[in-house]
Parts: C-alpha cells; structure tokens; sequence
C-alpha cells in the first residue's frame, strides 16, 4: 500500500520551463526525469545542476553497438543521476556492457540504476506487427524483460499492463517504472498503453512516470498532488 513513487518528466526544451515545474511541483514529486529535449537543448551542464539539488531520472534511451553504449553511459556518470535508461532491443551483450560500464565508473553502491526500456508505451500490436515482431505487447515485453534482467538491467520500463507478467516471469526483484499514466478522463495523447495512477499502483509499479498530465495542468502542483493521493490510496 502506498509504495509507488511518483517520477515527473520535465520534457522541455527550457530550462526556465523546467525549474518552474521543479518549483511548482516540489515535494510531490519522489524524483524529475530529463530527456532527449532538455539535454539536447540546455546541455549537460544544466543536467548535473539539477542532478545536484534533486533526484534526477536521465532518460536517454542508448541504443548503440555494446563498445558505444558503454562508453557513452560512462560519460554520464558523473552527472550525478540516480535512473539511465537503455532500450531492451539493444540485446543482451549491449545491456552486459552497459551495466559492466557502470560498475566501472562508479564507486560501489553509488551506481546509478540501470533501467532498460521493453516496448515503448506508446506502441501496440500493430506498431508491433510494422516494425516484424509477431508477438502481442505484453509478449515481448516479458521476452524482452527477461533477457533485459538477465544480461544485467536493476530494473524495466514497462506499460502498467505488463506489470503483473513481469512480476510472474522475473519476481519482486526487478524495478518497474511505467510511464504511460492518464488520470480517469485525461486524454491519451500518443500513449496506447495506458492506466491511472491508482491501477498502476495496485498493479505493483514501483514507480510510475508522469509528463503532460502535470505540465500541462492549469496548476501543475496541484495536479502533482492529486496524484500522489491517488497512489497513497490505491
Ligand atoms: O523511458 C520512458 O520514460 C518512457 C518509456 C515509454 O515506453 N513511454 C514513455 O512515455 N516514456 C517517457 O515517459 C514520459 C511520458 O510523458 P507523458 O505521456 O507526457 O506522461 C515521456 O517523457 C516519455 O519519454
């Protein structure tokens, strides 16, 4: 009960833009994730700021032969983030090398946690079926967790619908993070696997990840916190 924590995705371009979420959102918020928009825009520099004063998520989703990831999660260590993501169909050597990397660059316990994206929430069977995987979401995504854990990944991205295979497929031990989060009502944008804060939580999400629903509400912090409610209740 109560022990899904709540990832705000500050997906912006501007670092004024960001700061301000931070500020709005404050406290109900367990950690912020930056992405491909505001690492290309503001730089690295503005990442290890606020790596600095919070915890921070840097999804980058590396996908890369096994030698370039590896070496490019070794040139975000000292950032300072806490979450770097992979994505799972980079294949178990290039997952090996990336966590092998990580444990070189970093003191013993103070690793970040490394997180391998399975299928992108915003993806189902069809978008599946185009790119020639025959399998249903949840399908692959336990194929691709499996092999993901198993070559060396703490934990998985993963929709709220597949929580509940991948608990029965790898157990307790893998971290779950979902992103594709609508409250009841709220529009799904380009997500296609989608559930609410509080199904999430029930399901067992050990931390969900939620961008649009925040950022774009009239009173991002209010928001933030409706959503903590709903995870502290579920
Ligand atoms: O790795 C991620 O965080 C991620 C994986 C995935 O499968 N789906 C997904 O939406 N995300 C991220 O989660 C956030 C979701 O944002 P909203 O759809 O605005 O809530 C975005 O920053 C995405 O980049």
């Amino acid at each position: 009960m109560g022990r899904t924590r709540l990832i705000v995705a500050l997906d912006t371009d501007s670092r004024a833009q960001a700061e301000h979420w931070i500020g709005a959102v404050g406290e109900a918020a367990d950690a912020f994730k930056l992405g491909m928009e505001f690492a290309y825009a503001q730089g690295f520099d503005a990442v290890r700021e606020i790596a600095a004063r919070h915890n921070v998520f840097l999804d980058l989703k590396l996908h890369d032969i096994p030698n370039t990831v590896a070496r490019g999660l070794t040139s975000l260590t000292p950032l300072g983030a806490a979450m770097l993501t992979v994505h799972a169909s980079g294949g178990a050597a290039m997952i090996a090398a990336a966590r092998a990397a990580l444990e070189a660059a970093c003191p013993a316990g103070e690793r970040p946690i490394l997180l391998a994206v399975t299928v992108l929430t915003s993806m189902d069977a069809a978008a599946l079926a185009e790119i020639g995987v025959p399998a249903s979401p949840r399908e692959q995504v336990v194929r691709l967790g499996r092999l993901a854990v198993e070559a060396g990944a703490d934990g998985l991205v993963c929709s709220a619908e597949e929580i509940a295979p991948l608990r029965a497929a790898l157990g307790e031990k893998p971290v779950l993070v979902v992103p594709g989060i609508r409250p009841a009502g709220a529009d799904r944008q380009d997500q296609k696997r989608v559930m609410t804060p509080g199904e999430a939580a029930r399901a067992g999400a050990d931390w969900i990840v939620v961008g649009r629903p925040i950022t774009t509400a009239a009173d991002p912090g209010a928001a933030a916190r409706a959503i903590r409610e709903e995870l502290a209740h579920a």
